[in-house]
């Protein structure tokens, strides 16, 4: 694999002093924590230390002979110093323990908060696959790297520096000895460290990419599938999974080398400390209990070492697992709330409290009453939003000269596109693919922001009022109807957390999702993640169902009728009509038949607006709605009720 294909999956380099920045910043509330488990581990090391200081002081006792009374006096100290020790070492655990998984706790909270800021675009910078990487696999890496550097390698220091002293104590020339072995080892293990951290890190990044290559190929298993591409994508995934695993096996020889080279240099050092402590025993210079702890004091350097290596290896994959969560942390949202937000004008009349009606039989959509003076334009761009008579009903919102350019796009996907719509009405929207439909529905929403141009809702500006204040105004059906692992109940109540179970059954048949009744547990029905175990008209009507359930100003349909049959869609389009009289209503649609009773349609042609007026008006006027038309009847897709 190539240098470059390596580079891309370490990560972002760049972001290191961020993801530094974002450490100190979710250390900084556990200061105190830190210092205390800082204190415990320097208790565990001394401890750990004195235990074998006291026993060689014991051995030499007893060998001279200094009676009882000595004996009793080190055993009580090795007591002391092992309640000392091991009792530092099992609360600093546990104090560092919760420290990390704290601070993995906030850093993954603050990501998702911040990931449901980013607006699609800004969202997809990342994609889902990786987000989901560096919200719980970094997170990971971060919380464990925690974990090692407090427990393995800060205790590194203190245990060099207390050991070497104690040794020097004991004799200068085992102390030196002692010295010389602390250097090699370090050697050593810089040298393991200095070999393997680049791997480390790119093994993070081949994470990343095992989740997006294996997310893509199980969420379109139905079409590898279908198109027999089985080969291909084990062919593709296999190469991931190998990448990572060479990645995996490089790391595991470096440290399996690195491992038996301490190993071995322990098993010299244990055999040069007896000859070189029996050599000065010889010369009267130390007693014999000492080389016990001159030994212990050795191999306790030596351990701490070795496992200092495992926690410094992880510190590269961790600051790119931080740089990576930095780089979505600090990218800034361009859609935000104002600092002094506005609310919107109170509606002019009360929506109406919703009958519990049962469902509507099937009719066509009476067109709404009181019609605003809609004009029948010819293929030219509409200036502004229509100028409404006096009587006309409440405008609830209002597109105005909106023109929108996404990031990295050309041009505009929204090109002075106008629109009113009123209380009681219901507005369609109509266009080729890719004509820009779902994009004007989604700037009421304010999922995007205009270029130029505004959006407003009850007569205020959408950028001047909370994004909460804007959208408990709007119930939206999304064009794909997404639901929620759980009960239908859950499902349905995320359109109103305080609905009913009679409220809950109304809106299902509002919105012709009679099948539920059918259902043995009726609204505990079981939803699958995405709704996938039912059909794409079933999960189309309980998405419908579900924004009905919310009591709004504004209801915006995108292209939510699309996988219904034509007398589904004409029933629920007329029990909508009944249901939300006291709404505005925006339809999006590509099926003339769904839209052609609506009061008001307006068709979209790359981003324009080429025509506004009603079905009849628009046949006699707008070529490009002719040719909708046109196209629909030869095909049979307007075949109307
Ligand atoms: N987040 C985005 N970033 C960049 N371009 C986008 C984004 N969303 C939509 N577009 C582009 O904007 C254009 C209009 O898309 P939109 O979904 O509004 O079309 P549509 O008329 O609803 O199409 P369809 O009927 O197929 O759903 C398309 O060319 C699309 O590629």
């Amino acid at each position: 694999m190539s240098d470059s294909i390596l580079d891309s999956v370490a990560g972002e380099k760049g972001d290191r002093t961020e993801g530094g920045r974002l450490l100190r910043r979710l250390l900084r509330p556990y200061r105190g924590r830190i210092v205390l488990a800082l204190a415990l581990l320097v208790c565990d090391v001394v401890g750990m230390l004195y235990i074998p200081t006291e026993l060689s002081a014991l051995i030499n006792s007893a060998i001279s002979a200094d009676g009882g009374g000595a004996l009793v006096t080190h055993g009580a100290r090795m007591l002391v110093a092992a309640f000392v020790g091991s009792g530092g070492c099992v609360v600093s655990y546990w104090v560092v323990s919760n420290l990390a998984a704290d601070v993995a706790r906030d850093l993954r909270v603050e990501l998702y908060r911040h990931s449901l800021e980013l607006s699609a675009s800004e969202f997809g910078r990342f994609g889902a696959a990786s987000m989901i990487t560096r919200t719980l696999s970094d997170v990971n890496v971060v919380q464990q790297t925690l974990v090692m550097t407090f427990t393995m390698a800060a205790p590194v220091p203190v245990v060099c520096v207390v050991a070497i002293l104690l040794a020097f104590s004991v004799d200068a020339v085992v102390g030196r000895m002692l010295l010389v072995m602390t250097a090699v080892m370090l050697g050593v293990s810089v040298v393991a460290v200095v070999r393997s951290a680049p791997t480390f890190v790119k093994l993070q990044g081949f994470v990343d990419r095992m989740n997006v290559r294996l997310r893509e190929s199980v969420t379109g298993t139905r079409v590898v599938r279908a198109f027999g591409r089985e080969d291909f994508e084990r062919g593709q995934l296999d190469e991931t999974f190998q990448s990572y695993a060479d990645s995996a096996i490089r790391v595991n020889l470096v440290f399996a080398t690195a491992d038996s080279a301490t190993f071995f240099i322990m098993n010299v050092v244990e055999a040069l400390v007896m000859w070189l402590g029996a050599d000065r025993v010889g010369a009267h210079a130390i007693q014999i209990g000492s080389i016990s702890a001159l030994i212990e004091y050795s191999m306790t350097i030596l351990f701490f070492m070795m496992m200092a290596q495992f926690a410094v290896v992880q510190l590269p994959r961790a600051a790119a697992c931080l740089a990576r969560a930095a780089a979505v942390l600090t990218l800034e949202p361009s859609i935000a709330d104002p600092a002094t937000p506005a609310a919107p004008a109170a509606p002019a009349a009360p929506v109406p409290a919703t009958p519990a009606a049962p469902a509507a039989p099937v009719a066509p959509m009476p067109a709404a009453p009181a019609a605003p003076a809609a004009t029948a334009t010819p293929a030219a761009p509409v200036p502004a939003a229509p100028a409404a008579p006096a009587d006309a009903p409440e405008e609830v919102a209002r597109l105005d000269r909106v023109c929108l350019r996404f990031e990295d796009a050309d041009e505009d996907t929204l090109r002075d596109v106008s629109l009113s719509l009123r209380r009681g009405e219901t507005c369609a929207i109509i266009g080729n693919t890719g004509s820009g439909k779902s994009t004007v529905a989604k700037m009421l929403l304010r999922f995007h922001d205009v270029t130029s141009g505004s959006v407003s809702l009850l007569g205020t500006d959408v950028r001047e009022m909370t994004r909460a204040e804007l959208r408990s105004h709007i119930a939206y059906v999304p064009q794909r109807a997404w639901l929620f692992s759980g009960t239908i109940a859950e499902n349905l109540r995320h359109g109103s957390s305080d609905a009913t179970d009679e409220e809950l059954w109304h809106a299902l048949d509002v919105a012709q999702a009679g099948f539920v009744r059918d259902l043995p547990d009726g609204l505990a029905a079981h939803v699958a993640q995405g709704g996938s175990n039912f059909s794409g008209g079933q999960r189309q009507r309980l998405a419908i169902a579900r924004a009905l359930v919310r009591r709004a100003d504004l209801y915006v349909f995108d292209d939510s009728f699309s996988a219904l049959d034509f007398r589904t869609d004409a029933a629920l389009r007329h029990a909508i009509s009944r249901e939300l009289a006291g709404s505005a209503i925006l339809l999006v649609a590509q099926r003339v038949s769904t839209i052609r009773d609506a009061a008001c349609i307006v068709v979209l042609d790359e981003g324009r607006v080429v025509g506004t007026g009603t079905h009849d008006e628009l046949v006699r006027t707008c070529e490009a709605y002719r040719q909708i038309v046109e196209s629909q009847e030869r095909g049979g897709g307007a075949s109307h009720e």
